[in-house]
C-alpha cells in the first residue's frame, strides 16, 4: 500500500468487533448478550483447563447462546485434541470455530470439516508461535487469529511484541489475495486497537473494553470508530 495514501485508507478492510462474553456475567447470559446487540459477532471462549489454566463453558452452554441471540457466534475454542471436539460447535450453529493451531493434530484436515458443517474455519496461534509454518494452508482458512495475551484469561494487557506478527501476516494475505480475516484477541482497547488496526488486523475480540463499560454498546462503537481517527 502507498504511503502516499491517507491513513483511513489503510483500513477500508473494515472494522469488526466481537466483545468476548468471558468478561459477561455467566449467571445472565441472555441479558449480557442484549447489550452488545451493534457487535459483528459475539466470542466465544470455550477452554478445558488443560490447553489453558482454565475451565470455562462446552457444547451445552454454546447450543444455548445460539438459541439466545441472532448474533453470529465465533466460538475460540482453546482446547487440546481439536480434531475430535470441534465439529461438534459448527453442527451446532457457530458461523465460525476458531481451534488452536497447538491442539491441532491435523489443522487442514480439520478445517476442511468445519467447512464441511457449513462453518468458517479458523485457526489461532499463541502470542510465541511463529505464523510461518501456516503460510502455506491460508486457502484452507476464513479466519486467522494471532493471540495479544496468553490465552486463559481476560483483563490482561495487549502484548505489543506480536505486532511485528500481525504486520507479516496482513502481508502474507494480502500477498496471496485469499480472503482471511485477521483476528485479535485479548488487551484491545482504545488505544491498542488502533497498533493492531494499523499492523492490519480487521477483527477485535474484546472482553473487559466492552463488558468491563457501563455502556458496552457505547463501547463497541468507540473501539469501532478509535482506528479511524
Ligand atoms: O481469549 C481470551 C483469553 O484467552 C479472551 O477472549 C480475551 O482475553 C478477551 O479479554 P480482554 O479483552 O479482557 O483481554
Amino acid at each position: 500500500m502507498s504511503h502516499a495514501m491517507p491513513h483511513h485508507a489503510e483500513h477500508s478492510r473494515g472494522i469488526h468487533i466481537h466483545p468476548s462474553i468471558l468478561s459477561a456475567d455467566f449467571a445472565r447470559l441472555a441479558e449480557e448478550l442484549a447489550r452488545i446487540r451493534n457487535a459483528d459477532a459475539v466470542h466465544v471462549d470455550v477452554m478445558d483447563n488443560h490447553f489453558v489454566p482454565n475451565l470455562t463453558l462446552g457444547l451445552p452452554v454454546v447450543q444455548a447462546i445460539r438459541r439466545a441471540t441472532d448474533l453470529p457466534l465465533d466460538v475460540h475454542l482453546m482446547i487440546q485434541d481439536a480434531d475430535r471436539w470441534a465439529p461438534a460447535y459448527a453442527e451446532a450453529g457457530a458461523e465460525s470455530v476458531t481451534f488452536h493451531a497447538e491442539a491441532a493434530g491435523a489443522p487442514i484436515r480439520l478445517a476442511r470439516e468445519l467447512r464441511s458443517h457449513g462453518a468458517k474455519a479458523g485457526m489461532a496461534l499463541k502470542p510465541a508461535t511463529a505464523v510461518e509454518p501456516y503460510l502455506d494452508m491460508l486457502e484452507e482458512l476464513d479466519l486467522l487469529l494471532l493471540m495479544t495475551v496468553e490465552p486463559g484469561f481476560g483483563g490482561q494487557p495487549f502484548l505489543d511484541v506480536v505486532l511485528p506478527k500481525i504486520r507479516r501476516a496482513r502481508e502474507a494475505l494480502d500477498g496471496s489475495g485469499v480472503p482471511v480475516a485477521l483476528q485479535v484477541d485479548g488487551g484491545v482497547t482504545r488505544d491498542t486497537i488502533m497498533r493492531a488496526a494499523e499492523a492490519g488486523a480487521d477483527v477485535f475480540v474484546a472482553g473487559s473494553a466492552v463488558y468491563g463499560a457501563a455502556d458496552p454498546e457505547a463501547a463497541i462503537d468507540e473501539l469501532r470508530s478509535a482506528p479511524l481517527r
